[in-house]
């Protein structure tokens, strides 16, 4: 069984009134263990839909997703495949402590509250631990979100735009965060972005346009 994360020949259009949109026409990508690929593309070009389709979130028209260890797309657990949404997904009733120990308490780890502590310290954030999400930034609440996605050391990391609220410096240390993550742990990396600063730090680039995978 292939241990890559994997899209093959993916389709998928919507319905916007009469007009038939399509998101992603025939795109085959491959993420592999401990490789930092980053998925660049204009906005709208396709990209939160392919993320969406690896996640199982979205059902593509045709084509297939492959997960290791997940019977089927969508059924792989956090520890397998770890997201990054868009707009983050944190839980506004919690502090920020709770929203990362949370995948930590579902994943079985011996201290969640010290896992999720120590997740929030390497985003630079141990300092807002106790604050709502509500209280604090945007770029905040998305290295938040990276800390809730990186508690577990999953297999795999799929992030959209995961520096898209964030400064040059933070920028920086963000994938210089996921950088080290892979080489330590393996994880393997899927970013959607169209920060060209991006690129940079990935192994590879696959670039989206207009729903088809283009060169260069
Ligand atoms: N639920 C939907 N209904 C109709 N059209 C949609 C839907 N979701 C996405 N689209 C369209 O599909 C195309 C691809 O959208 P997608 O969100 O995947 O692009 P993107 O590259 O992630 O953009 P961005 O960088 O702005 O997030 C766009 O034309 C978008 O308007």
């Amino acid at each position: 069984m292939s241990t890559a994360l994997r899209g093959t020949g993916l389709h998928k259009s919507y319905r916007r009134g009469s007009e038939e949109v399509h998101a992603l026409r025939g795109v085959s990508i491959g993420v592999q263990p401990g490789e930092m690929v980053a998925l660049l593309g204009r906005s709208g070009s396709g990209k939160t839909t392919l993320l969406n389709c690896l996640l199982g979130w979205e059902v593509p028209d045709t084509g297939e997703v492959s997960v290791p260890g997940a019977a089927t797309p969508g059924s792989a657990a956090w520890t397998t495949v770890a997201v990054v949404p868009q707009r983050f997904g944190l839980l506004d009733e919690l502090t920020l402590a709770d929203n990362v120990a949370m995948p930590a308490r579902l994943a079985g780890l011996p201290d969640p509250h010290a896992a999720a502590l120590g997740a929030l310290e390497t985003l630079r954030l141990g300092h807002l631990a106790a604050r709502m999400p509500d209280e604090v930034s945007l770029g905040e609440q998305q290295r938040t979100a990276l800390a809730r996605a990186l508690v577990v050391a999953p297999a795999f990391l799929v992030a959209d735009e995961p520096t898209g609220r964030l400064d040059e410096d933070l920028t920086a240390h963000v994938l210089g965060t996921l950088r080290e993550h892979c080489a330590h742990t393996g994880c393997g990396v899927l970013l959607a972005s169209h920060d060209p600063v991006v690129i940079a730090s990935a192994d590879r680039v696959v670039r989206l346009h207009d729903g088809v995978v283009v060169p260069g």
